[in-house]
């Protein structure tokens, strides 16, 4: 039996996510929804994707373009047996009534609040906590970025402090910038440090500031240890970590502008980059702190996790069968 999945906005993310979902061979994609005729509806009609109306409401600039929609969105909630939430931070909060009202289980995206599901989730966390779950919350790009390198140091973490220098828009939005300005998030702890202990129980602190670029975000990671570790033991385990990569300043990795080449280089969809790329040289122990600094891409990183969150939540395969053949299906390189 195959999950009938249904994407509500095909954004950044949920175009990546259909993308993955079509990818699956126990998944099927049913449709997606878009509030207006625009080239990416046009292409999802082209690539054989049903597309739906958000809602009613949407109906007249569709049926004004001569676009032929499927039905709406409770149309499109009739047929799948999930629906990838990926409509902008907060919104998703607001469909849950509707995913309720048609006992449809649902995966929100990281702009929505902890209390949105029943459970936060980065897959290699914390996967059995999502087993059978009706509401499921892939936390953020950057909480995703933070759980997968931190959960596997987690033995050796007393206390983490990261600073993260989060782009200011993705290459495609062009209201939001980049600006010509650097942007602090003057709450501190930023949301980011909290949700990570959503998904693990680590002793975290975090800031935050938006720089003018489009590519990618970096992390400055310092953790106090609760005991000895190696730089070349953080090299194995990183080694030894699904969804991470180690990158080399000396084989020309100098930023995140040569991370994305490479992703380009690999002829990667999109150009994603779904494995969190640390810098292997700056990986550094100096006493009882361990420095390192990574890489995530904002566009991807939570594509595979939106995958396992549904095989968790249908128990269709155990946490490591799940992941594998994830990765598999989206060439992930370990
Ligand atoms: N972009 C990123 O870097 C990341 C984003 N996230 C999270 O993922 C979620 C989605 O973000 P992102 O993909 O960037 O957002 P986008 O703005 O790229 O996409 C959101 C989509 O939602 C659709 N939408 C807008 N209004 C409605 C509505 N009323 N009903 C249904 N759909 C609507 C839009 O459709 P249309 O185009 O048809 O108007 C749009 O395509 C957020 O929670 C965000 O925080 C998580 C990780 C990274
Ligand atoms: O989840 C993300 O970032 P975040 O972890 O800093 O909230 C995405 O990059 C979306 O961020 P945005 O809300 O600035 O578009």
């Amino acid at each position: 039996m195959k999950v009938k999945v249904g994407v509500n906005g095909y954004g950044t993310i949920g175009k990546r996510v259909a993308y993955a979902v079509s990818k699956q061979d126990d998944m099927k994609l049913i449709g997606v929804t878009k509030t207006k005729p625009d080239f990416e509806a046009y292409r999802a009609k082209e690539l054989g994707i049903p597309v739906y109306a958000a809602s009613e409401e949407f109906l007249p600039r569709f049926e004004k373009a001569g676009f032929e929609v499927a039905g709406t969105l409770n149309d499109l909630l009739g047929e799948v047996d999930v629906i990838v939430d990926a409509t902008p931070g907060g919104m998703g909060a607001r469909n849950k009534a509707l995913y309720e009202k048609a006992g449809v289980k649902a995966v929100f995206q990281g702009g929505e609040k902890a209390s949105t599901a029943e459970v936060s989730f980065v897959a290699q966390a914390n996967y059995e906590k999502a087993l059978e779950k009706d509401y499921v919350r892939v936390v953020s790009c950057n909480t995703t970025g933070l759980t997968r390198t931190l959960s596997a140091l987690q033995e050796y973490i007393d206390y983490v402090y990261a600073v993260m220098i989060r782009r200011a828009a993705d290459p495609n939005d062009s209201k939001r910038g980049p600006v010509n300005a650097i942007t602090p998030s003057v709450t501190v702890p930023s949301h980011h440090g909290p949700d990570v202990q959503t998904v693990i129980p680590i002793n975290i602190e975090t800031s935050a500031f938006i720089v003018p670029t489009t590519l990618m975000h970096v992390h400055s990671i310092m953790v106090e240890l609760k005991k000895p570790i190696t730089e070349k033991d953080v090299i194995d385990i990183f080694e030894n970590t699904t969804r991470v990569l180690l990158f080399e300043k000396e084989r020309g990795f100098d930023s995140t502008a040569q991370l994305i080449e490479f992703a380009r280089d690999l002829h990667r969809e999109w150009n994603n980059l779904y494995e969190i790329a640390v810098w292997k040289e700056s990986i550094s122990v100096r006493g009882n702190r361990l420095f390192y600094i990574q890489a995530v891409h904002q566009e991807s990183d939570v594509v595979p996790e939106n995958i396992d969150a549904i095989r968790a939540m249908f128990e269709m395969a155990e946490k490591w069968k799940s992941i594998k053949k994830t990765n598999r299906s989206l060439d992930i390189l370990k």
